[in-house]
């Protein structure tokens, strides 16, 4: 027992030498107050009072600055002056000011909380110094407090590294910032957090943090990683560096796949504190340089994540296999070392950074220190202050959304979306005075300043979508990822006045967006953004008249940008273009105009392919549902293998009786899924539907049941099929009302013939009495 402890000792301390820790993120340390000064009973002179400890908050310092100033770790304020017969009042003693870093828990010695240093300035007492004497204490001068206390540093970083070792953190650390960081191919370079930031052009920053790296069992302290795993905690975005070749701690250990990678270091972050993957995480897969021309890693690392249920289920074992898995926001690929492109993606952090949905929603974010925000005229074109502002109703929407509030929290996302008009209104000034003469026809301008659309910052673009998304959740809340569970929809929330907001807001960014010039890509895609928030809005709202004002109104400039998009293939650019056919083609259906909505629904469903995001699979069946509608309007009937295929399971059970014209069952799943019919904005067809279900009725019985392939049927007959094969249970049908339906079906060409009213005989056309196209055209007037 006594050997080991000195074995561990020694090793303790070799191990200390030989790493020789420059970082400490820990500091317990001695704090007495001053004491206070003897009182003059005599005169009723009062002693001094001693000095306080305090601690201070400070920028450019470290623990270990502390630390080494302070070798023996005592900080004793100075006692109070004694009361003299010349001086009655005496003089208190000094405070005794302690400096610390930023990001400073200060906890009692049983853990319990103090305070937090988190700002420049922030200030909190950590002893009082006593009393100086008085009558009270009969003039005897009190001892100042005396307590042991704790630092504890915790990175406040925006965005946190986390990946194996030797992954290129630090490479990629030194690439977007001026920190400089050691490199080199050995694991475990990076010993301790470094912290850098990143600057843009225009003053923005944001924090980043490169944490060592990780292995496994770093949840239970091996590796290194696990002494900093408690930063990752308080960084608002996970960044995930991944090499692309994998990962081998050294020859003899197992190589580790980049997806096992991705694997097992959530597993360690989970077993740290599942909370974690709450947070909003990027993928970074680095090293893209050395591949060689085939993508196969790539490729399969992009399989796996798609597949990742099916592939942790079948191919990992039990104990290695995260509870849940990081939805990764966006997947970039780069080379740290050699460029990155991760400049022209700082939009995407910075939108994250501004994602108030999965800011709330983690649990120990604190939301005490804000500030609730006033717009001040005055500073309304400082780019700096706006920023400032944006960030603090930023802060102040994530937390209504944690008080529920939801209507305030709309309030401070429409105001933060103002700010970040405004900076794109000065932004916008600001070309305009470079270029002499700014003509609202892009065409001119170009030719002025052929740059100008490279000048355009990559930011702006993300986050303006983020920002119109959210506010868009939040003046429609209860729709899609707000949805969480200790969130109830009231009916006031979706007020008018702040469907009025929304709309002016929308408008107002419409508006500037279209002083860019028409070549510029933001106003390009910033357009579609907008008509497809506006279009997503009135159709949740069920104000179709709206949709049909907006899209004739954006038309003629979309359709350019559309063909545009065609001959270039930008996949950026084409995500939103899908959405906005999407949304076309349902405006198109409505009208009845099902040929064109057939086009862009089939356009959305082939192209609708970007497998990386798992969302898209929910796209492709929303667009081959209608697709799959539109087209039975057309008389054609889907494959099964295909319905099958994306889940459609409603569908498949409505097509089957339309099919076999089993017109009793069709009008039972009707009933069966009216609000599946009614949530997907189909019901306005249904009779559309019914009209070719009968329709599929008289065929059968023509070609099948009819064993002489008759052409005359008599009324009769007819009206008893129906009655036999649906309307039974509807009393009042009589023959008129049949002839009724017979006329409209042969009118939209569904069944060619004619009723013969002498012979009350339905008379249908001996050559293709049931064509397999038919224009179904736009007389509704079928009942
Ligand atoms: N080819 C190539 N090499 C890279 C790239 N990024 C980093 N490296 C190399 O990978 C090695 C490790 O890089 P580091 O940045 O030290 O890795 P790290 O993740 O900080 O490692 P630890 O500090 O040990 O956790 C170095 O030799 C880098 O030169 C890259 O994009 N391409
Ligand atoms: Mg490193």
């Amino acid at each position: 027992m006594f050997l080991s402890r000195c074995l561990y000792k020694i090793a303790e301390q070799d191990l200390g030498r030989h790493l020789n820790l420059p970082f400490i993120d820990k500091l317990r340390v001695y704090v007495r107050g001053g004491r206070g000064g003897n009182g003059l009973k005599k005169y009723g002179g009062i002693g001094g009072q001693g000095g306080h400890v305090l601690v201070h908050g400070k920028r450019n310092l470290t623990l270990k600055n502390v630390y080494e100033k302070n070798l023996a770790k005592r900080y004793i304020a100075s006692d109070g002056e004694h009361s003299y017969k010349t001086c009655l009042n005496a003089q208190s003693g000094e405070n005794l000011i302690i400096h610390v870093p930023l990001g400073i828990q200060i906890l009692r010695e049983n853990g319990e909380l103090i305070d937090e240093i988190n700002d420049i300035d922030d200030e909190c007492i950590v002893a009082h110094g006593g009393d100086g004497g008085n009558y009270k204490t009969h003039f005897q001068g009190q001892p100042g407090e005396a307590t042991m206390i704790n630092f504890d540093l915790k990175l406040l970083a925006d965005v946190g590294f986390v990946g194996y070792p030797n992954a290129g953190k630090s490479t990629l650390l030194s690439m977007l910032s001026r920190t400089q960081p050691a490199i080199s191919p050995v694991p475990f370079t990076t010993l301790h957090p470094q912290l850098g930031t990143v600057v843009f052009d225009d003053g923005r920053s944001f924090t980043i943090a490169d944490l060592p790296g990780l292995i496994e069992g770093s949840h239970v302290k091996m590796g290194l990683g696990s002494r900093f795993l408690k930063h990752t905690l308080r960084s608002k975005i996970l960044l995930f560096i991944i090499d692309i070749n994998g990962f081998q701690l050294e020859y003899r250990s197992p190589l580790r796949s980049a997806f096992d990678s991705i694997v097992f270091l959530t597993k360690e972050l989970e077993l740290y504190e599942p909370s974690l993957l709450n947070k909003s995480a990027i993928l970074a897969i680095n090293k893209i340089d050395q591949l060689d021309n085939n993508d196969k890693k790539l490729n399969e690392l992009y399989y796996s994540l798609n597949n990742y249920k099916q592939i942790l289920e079948n191919e990992y074992d039990n104990k290695w296999c995260p509870k849940n898995f990081f939805h990764f926001e966006h997947i970039v690929e780069i080379s740290g070392k050699y460029g990155t492109n991760f400049k022209q993606h700082d939009g995407y952090l910075l939108s994250e950074l501004l994602n108030v949905i999965s800011m709330y929603k983690i649990d120990d974010l604190d939301f005490n220190d804000y500030i609730e925000p006033n717009l001040d005229q005055q500073l309304i074109n400082d780019n700096d202050f706006l920023w400032k502002l944006l960030s603090q109703h930023h802060w102040t929407v994530c937390r209504y959304l944690r008080l529920n509030d939801i209507d305030r929290a709309f309030r401070h996302q429409s105001k933060k979306f103002s700010c970040f008009m405004s900076i794109l209104n000065g932004y916008l000034n600001r070309m305009s005075t470079t270029t002499s003469t700014f003509v609202d026809d892009g065409h001119d301008i170009d030719q002025i300043n052929p740059s100008l659309n490279d000048d355009e910052p990559s930011w702006l673009l993300p986050v303006f979508n983020r920002l119109a998304h959210e506010l868009r959740l939040l003046a429609l809340p209860g729709n899609d990822e707000l949805n969480n569970d200790d969130y109830e929809t009231s009916d006031n929330m979706n007020s008018n006045s702040t469907i009025q907001t929304y709309n002016s807001q929308l408008l107002n960014a419409l508006g500037a967006i279209q002083r860019f010039p028409s070549t510029n890509k933001l106003r390009k895609v910033g357009i579609f953004i907008i008509v497809n928030q506006m279009l997503k809005t009135y159709y949740a709202l069920h104000k179709f008249n709206l949709c049909t004002y907006f899209i004739s109104k954006t038309e003629r400039s979309l359709k350019q940008y559309m063909q545009e998009e065609n001959t270039q293939q930008e996949h950026r650019f084409s995500s939103y273009v899908l959405t906005y056919r999407y949304f076309l083609g349902k405006h198109l259906l409505l009208q009845h105009n099902y040929k064109s909505a057939i086009e862009h629904f089939d356009y959305v469903f082939t192209n609708c392919l970007d497998s990386k995001k798992s969302g898209s699979i929910k796209n492709k069946q929303q667009s081959l549902l209608y697709l799959v509608i539109v087209k039975m309007l057309h008389g054609s009937t889907p494959k099964m293998d295909i319905l099958e295929k994306y889940q459609l399971n409603e569908l498949i059970d409505l097509i089957e009786p339309i099919r076999i014209g089993a017109l009793k069952l069709f009008i039972d799943k009707i009933k069966q899924y009216e609000q599946f019919l009614f949530d997907s904005g189909l019901f306005f067809l249904i009779e559309n539907l019914k009209l070719i279900t009968i329709r599929n009725l008289f065929r059968t019985y023509v070609y099948q049941i009819d064993q002489q392939q008759t052409d005359k049927i008599p009324l009769e007959t007819t009206l008893l099929l129906l009655l036999n094969f649906g309307f039974e249970k509807e009393i009042f049908f009589t023959i008129n009302e049949l002839i009724d339906i017979l006329n409209s079906l042969i009118q939209k060409g569904m069944i060619k013939g004619y009723i013969s009213y002498k012979f009350r005989t339905l008379v249908v056309s001996r050559k293709d009495p049931f064509p397999k196209n038919f224009r179904f055209t736009s007389l509704l007037n079928t009942s």
